[in-house]
This record gives C-alpha cells, structure tokens and sequence, in this order.
C-alpha cells in the first residue's frame, strides 16, 4: 500500500478507538472485588455521620488504583448525599492552595479566583460549608509522593484531618494513593501521627486476570474476531512479564494499528512482533527514569554478577562496598527493584533474614543495560 493508501483507507478494525486510552473508564471492572469491598468499609461510617476511614491505597502501577477511587466515588455519590468526595492528582497540584482549590471547586462547582484571595478565606468556606451542611468529606491525594518532593504533605494533611479542631462536628478523611513501596517510611519522616491509616494493597495481576481484563477491552474498542485468543494470551504473558497492564492496553492499540496499516482485518502476529518492538523498550525505560541513584547502582551490582543463583547476601557485600549502605537500606532498596518488577527475588529457605534470597533479573541484562544508558544520556543532556 502507498502512503496515499494507508491515510485514505477507511476500513477500521476499531469499533471505539478511545476504549485504548489512558482515560477511559472501563464499564466493567474486573478482579478487584475484595478491594473495592475494603474501600466501601472504609467510606461506610462517612455515610452514617461519622468519619470517613484514613487509608493508603498501595500498589504498582496499572494495578487499577485510580479507577477503584473513581468507581467508589461515583458509587458514594449516587448513594448518599452526606459524603463529599473529592479526588485530587497531586501530581498536577502540589502546593496547600492548588489542592484546596481543587476541593473548593469540587464543593461550589468553580474555582476560587487565583489572586488576591486569602487561603485561609477559601479552607474556610470549605469547612464552614461542611460544618453547615454536615456533610463529612473524603479526599484522594493520588500519586501522594509528589508532596513529599515538594515537602507539603505534612501541611495537607494536618489542615485535612484536623479541621475539626477549629470547626466543630466538621469530619474529613484522607485515601492517600501510592505506587512506591518507600511511601511507609516517607511518611514516617513526613506526615504527622493524625494520619494512621488502613492499608489496602493492589497486587500485580496474574496472567489470567490480565487476560481477561484486556479480554473485555478487546470487546470495547475492537469489532468481533479482530483478535484471536492466542494472540491476546501472548500480549497478557507480555504485559504480565513487565507488570504492567497498560503495556498489554497499548500494544492492543499499537498492533490494531499496524493491521490496519497493512490493510488487514484482524491482527496477526506480526502486527504484535512490530507493536512489541515499539512498547516494551518505551515502558522499561520509563521505569528506570524514576530510580534513585542507589536504586540503579543495585541494579548495575546485579547484572554484573550476571548469574541466576545470586544470592541476596553476596549481593550486599559488593553493593555496601560502592555505597557504605546498612543492611536495612539495602534491603529497603532490593524491595523497590521488586516492587517494580525489574528483579523476582525466591527465599531458599536457609539462612538468616531473608540474605540467603536469590536474586532474579526480569529482563534481559543487554536490554535494561541499553535502556539505563538512553536513560542516562537523556538525564546529562537535559542537565
Ligand atoms: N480491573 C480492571 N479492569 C479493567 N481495566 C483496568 C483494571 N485495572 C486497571 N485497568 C486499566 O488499566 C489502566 C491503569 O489503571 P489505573 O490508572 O486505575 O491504575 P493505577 O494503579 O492508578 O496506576 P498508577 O499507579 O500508574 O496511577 C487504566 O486504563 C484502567 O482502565
């Protein structure tokens, strides 16, 4: 097919394009019952006239967290009128005004204006309007870590969970959200003892439950028969071999679009082959950006043993030996590349404390070593 071909070519295999974006909202929402069940207990009390249950909400990334918060959400909201639920991506708002004007705008339905206001004026309104109405108030701060960087959590919090000292009767609760481990001990050093929460923890999905939630999406956003079941297994495998469902959601996409491109009504293996190669490298890469420098030089230590029965004790002595790092910090450290799901780590049964793990690379060495390299070379340049 010419180029004139492929932009002209209007047969699709897409009934609904948008089913493969990162904001749409699936209908069902599969595999995660006994979450949803524990943020319904946690949320309960806030509709009898108590407060609202503080949680953490843990996971990896793409293991539905933000969806859980936004179907429970619209769950409370077409329930009950008596709880304000509020939902804030502290990654796009960080500083004490920006998220209270998010709460503000939730609550009067605009925004408070962005000058000459005083915030005490508007946390005011909010908890005088709450205290009026005695409605009790939830808040979701996704992505929390991003006000530990900018060293506001313990604010927010604080203004959050102790309005009541100052507006009697008034009840708030927070569900902070996280997909880093290290959250435990940032908050230690970083929120204040008012905020001692629940945990409700998302595990990576299985292969099987990948397969079946991408299973629904294919029902979503392709025609029938596009893609055939053998085909889905390998993207689920795939995407359960990174830990990452939204690998498996984009390579739907990417390889419906190389079908398309080379005029095919379903997708076939070679659509997935070509749409790998686009995917994976892309979602690794996007991983090691976020590492800490300790955290990549762990990484370095492992692949250069370049063994499968690497044991975690071994390890510890070549890593403390560059970084002068207690036992504890490494362990902290060999947790996060696991919780990432660069490395599996297996117990043997032997040995004290967990050092007699075995240490197990989830990629191939030449790859990640090519991705941390990019990785590097995008950090120097952009200074
Ligand atoms: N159980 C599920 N059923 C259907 N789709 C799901 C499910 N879990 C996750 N998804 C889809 O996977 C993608 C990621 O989900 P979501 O944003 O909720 O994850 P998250 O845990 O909040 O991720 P992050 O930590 O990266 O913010 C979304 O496209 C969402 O629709």
């Amino acid at each position: 097919m010419g180029i004139d071909d492929i932009l002209l070519f209007d047969e699709t295999i897409f009934k609904n394009i948008d089913a493969f974006n990162p904001d749409y909202v699936p209908e069902n929402y599969l595999h995660r019952e006994s979450q949803m069940e524990a943020l319904a207990i946690c949320l309960r009390p806030a509709l009898r006239g108590g407060r609202p249950i503080n949680t953490v909400v843990l996971g990896s990334p793409a293991t539905g967290k933000t969806t859980a918060i936004n179907k429970i959400f619209n769950i409370v909201e077409g329930t009950s009128d008596r709880v304000v639920c509020v939902y804030v991506n502290c990654q796009l708002h960080t500083t004490r005004f920006n998220i209270f004007s998010q709460i503000y705008n939730k609550i009067f339905g605009h925004m408070p204006p962005e000058t000459g206001v005083p915030f005490s004026r508007i946390y005011g309104s909010i908890m005088k309007y709450l205290q009026t109405e005695k409605k009790s108030m939830v808040v979701a701060l996704d992505d929390v870590s991003y006000l530990f960087h900018s060293k506001n959590a313990n604010k927010i919090f604080y203004d959050i969970l102790r309005a009541h000292e100052e507006f009697k009767g008034v009840r708030t609760g927070i569900f902070a959200i996280l997909s880093d481990i290290e959250f435990r001990y940032m908050l230690d050093k970083n929120v204040t003892s008012v905020f001692i929460p629940q945990e409700i923890i998302f595990e990576p999905y299985t292969t099987q439950e990948m397969f079946d939630i991408l299973k629904d999406r294919i029902k979503a956003g392709f025609y029938p028969d596009v893609i055939s079941d053998d085909i889905l297994q390998q993207i689920a495998e795939y995407a359960s071999s990174a830990g990452d469902l939204r690998m498996g959601i984009d390579l739907l996409r990417v390889s419906g679009n190389f079908a398309e491109a080379d005029a095919s009504k379903t997708i076939e293996k070679k659509h997935l082959i070509e749409a790998a190669k686009n995917t994976g490298s892309a979602n690794l890469k996007s991983t090691l950006k976020t590492l800490s420098k300790d955290e990549k030089i762990l990484l370095k230590t492992i692949i250069d043993f370049n063994k499968d029965d690497l044991i975690a004790g071994d390890l510890y002595k070549s890593f403390s030996e560059k970084t002068s790092t207690s036992y504890a910090s490494f362990d902290r450290t060999l947790n996060k590349l696991e919780f990432l799901r660069l490395i599996d780590t297996k117990f043997t049964g032997k040995g004290v404390k967990g050092n007699s793990r075995i240490i197990i690379l989830r990629f191939n060495t030449e790859e990640i070593l090519k991705c941390l390299e990019r990785v590097q070379y995008l950090k120097n340049k952009n200074g």
